[in-house]
């Protein structure tokens, strides 16, 4: 895999998290009581049984899903109090991959990628989908750059899993996110291709010099290839730290029970 063409950012933004509660039910919260700081590079996994919160937390960072309370502060911007358009010129540095890729199935794969770039073009470019020049050429070294420069004609349902989660991840770096979010997104995918893909995601944490936050389920994975774990349970971190720090112990706490480990 070559280097992906991009200039760091320089800067890494800062991500604070206050007391975020979320209650899809009036009453029953999924997310309690959630305060980090994200404030490095590289990847940070989240980890967490089934129905913990990890989804609604990435999804309440990108507002894909709206918070009840607490603050979400970028850079000094609280992401949870942005409407319409500011939610809009936001969200454009917050480059999103997810469990099933979210490619437009119907567009080619350069396509896919350059709709990355949809929160910077004016509208009647998006709609006639006339990119700049300069965003085409980037949208073809960043295709190269995830291994399918080969592939930029052809229609995104033509592609496998791993590759359709390729095309995802450059058309988040399309969008020269300050932060990365990865909801689960290697659980479609095979054990060697959900490795190239958490291998591909330290890359672009690593070459932009921005944090990749990455809900996963698979601890190995995430020891492997996290700087630091945060470890859910029941809606709150009960473990926030280096992988070489997460014992069975914590693993107890985040699971429960011990069996499961045997
Ligand atoms: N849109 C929604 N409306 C109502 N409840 C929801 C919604 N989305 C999620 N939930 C509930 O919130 C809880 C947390 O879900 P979430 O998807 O965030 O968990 P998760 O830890 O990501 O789980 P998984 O690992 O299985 O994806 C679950 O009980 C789920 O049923």
């Amino acid at each position: 895999m070559s280097a992906l063409p991009n200039e760091a950012s320089g800067t890494c933004r800062t991500l604070i998290i206050r007391n975020l509660v979320k209650e899809y039910r009036a009453g029953q919260p999924v997310l309690r009581d959630i305060s980090l700081t994200i404030d490095e590079p590289g990847t940070v996994a989240i980890i967490g049984p089934s129905g913990t919160g990890k989804s609604t937390l990435i999804r309440c960072i990108n507002r894909l899903v709206d918070p009840t309370s607490g603050s979400i502060m970028l850079d000094g911007v609280d992401l949870a109090k942005l409407e319409g358009d500011a939610l809009r010129q936001a969200r454009r540095r917050l480059g999103m991959v997810f469990q099933e890729y979210n490619l437009v199935e119907r567009l080619t794969v350069i396509e896919n990628v350059l709709c990355g770039r949809l929160g910077y073009v004016p509208v009647w470019r998006s709609w006639t989908r006339r990119f700049p020049e300069a965003d085409i050429a980037r949208a073809f070294a960043l295709l190269e750059s995830v291994g399918l420069g080969d592939f930029a004609t052809r229609r995104a349902d033509q592609l496998s899993g791993g590759q359709r989660q390729r095309v995802g991840i450059a058309r988040a770096v399309m969008q020269e996110p300050d932060l990365v979010l990865a909801d689960e997104p290697t659980s479609s995918l095979d054990p060697k291709t959900s490795v190239e893909i958490m291998e591909l995601l330290a890359e672009v944490g690593r070459d932009r010099g921005i944090p990749v936050l990455v809900n996963i389920h698979n601890v190995a994975l995430a020891k492997r290839y996290a700087r630091r774990i945060i470890g859910m349970s029941k809606g709150l971190i009960v473990y926030d730290g280096p992988p070489a720090g997460l014992q069975d112990s914590h693993l107890a706490d985040i699971y429960g029970g011990e069996g499961w480990m045997e």
